[in-house]
């Protein structure tokens, strides 16, 4: 028998294993994500392929579909009652939930549209979402630097052939996969596991001449393959979307890797800490995996800034501890 999703969530405020507000949030970011997923499949029928013509805080270009994204997103979790502020990407600063909803207990943040350069190419693409609790008081920036270990959930939803919904509220990963017909989220995998060993890497290897010592000479090895101090042969991948690698490890296990480089050596890496590192970090882990920077855990980073940078190295347990051994020999 399938399990939808509102039954799956039904059962786990029933077992007290979330409270009815996190499950409204839940429901919401998936009830959204069938807009999204919307737009997305229509493309340019939609109208929302293209630029839009201006720039995040990043300094990055926004798509039509990165702001039409952040717009559904935002008022489709605003009115729930489940939180009391929302970050993301798309925004300068941080959404204090407006006065005319009830203000909830959690902080969201979020990277509504994940893979943007993929837009327009019509491959994989995805939206992130982390879930906090919210400290009292007046909500502010400040207020979301929370570390990613105290995350209470934490998910995304991946748009391609199929749309998926996979999510953690730290009891392991399930997968839900949208039923085009029904329009239910249909629960189609559970208790996600990554194999601890592994024999494909993703990294943009474009950027080769930029890594920092450790990252070079750990894919130099990579790629010597059986021959090399590594022993085996590794393939490679690369989507160029955050969400669609990840859920590659998810699926058949791998390491995937956005390191340091020094085209912009005053930023720690490309993948933002908040929206993208945390969020996936807690899935990665929920499912028996690590994700770390190189010298440490990921999600025992204290934030400084809502758009902070990391490098990230997730994945397979034993290739990552492989990862860190570098950082500390070279
Ligand atoms: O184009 P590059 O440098 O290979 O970077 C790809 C990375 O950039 C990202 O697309 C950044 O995400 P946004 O599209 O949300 O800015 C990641 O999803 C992906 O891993
Ligand atoms: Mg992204
Ligand atoms: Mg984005």
């Amino acid at each position: 028998m399938s399990i939808t999703l509102s039954q799956y969530l039904t059962t786990a405020v029933q077992n007290n294993l979330i409270d009815s507000e996190l499950s409204a949030l839940i429901s919401a970011v998936a009830q959204l994500s069938k807009d999204i997923n919307d737009k997305v499949t229509h493309g340019a029928l939609a109208g929302v392929l293209g630029m839009a013509g201006t720039d995040n805080v990043q300094g990055e270009h926004q798509k039509k579909l990165d702001v039409i994204s952040n717009e559904i997103f935002v008022s489709g979790v605003e009115w729930t009652g489940s939180v009391a502020g929302m970050a993301s990407e798309e925004m300068d600063d941080c959404l204090v939930t407006p006065s005319q909803f009830k203000r909830g207990k959690y902080l969201i943040t979020f990277d509504p549209l994940d893979g943007s350069s993929n837009i327009d190419i019509n491959a994989p693409i995805g939206t992130i979402f982390s879930i906090t609790k919210a400290p009292e008081g007046e909500i502010t920036n400040e207020s979301f630097l929370i570390p990613g270990r105290q995350q209470v959930a934490a998910g995304y939803v991946m748009y391609s052939p199929q749309t998926i919904l996979t999510f953690s509220f730290g009891k392991g990963v399930v997968m839900f996969t949208l039923n085009m017909n029904t329009g239910n989220y249909i629960l189609t995998k559970e208790n996600v596991q990554i194999p601890a060993t592994t024999e494909e890497f993703a990294i943009n290897m474009s950027n080769m001449r930029h890594w920092a010592a450790p990252v070079k000479e750990y894919v130099k090895d990579l790629l010597a393959g059986k021959d090399g101090p590594l022993g085996k042969n590794y393939n490679m991948r690369w989507v160029a979307a955050m969400v669609a690698e990840v859920h590659r490890v998810l699926c058949r296990g791998g390491i995937f890797m956005y390191p340091w480089d020094n085209r912009k050596p005053e930023q720690p890496g490309k993948l933002r800490l908040m929206y993208e590192a945390n969020p996936m970090s807690f899935l990665i882990e929920q499912a028996g995996g690590a994700a770390s920077t190189g010298k440490g855990a990921i999600l025992d980073l204290q934030p400084e800034k809502l758009h902070q940078r990391v490098p990230v190295f997730l994945g397979a347990k034993e290739e990552v501890a492989r990862v860190e051994e570098y950082h500390k020999k070279f």
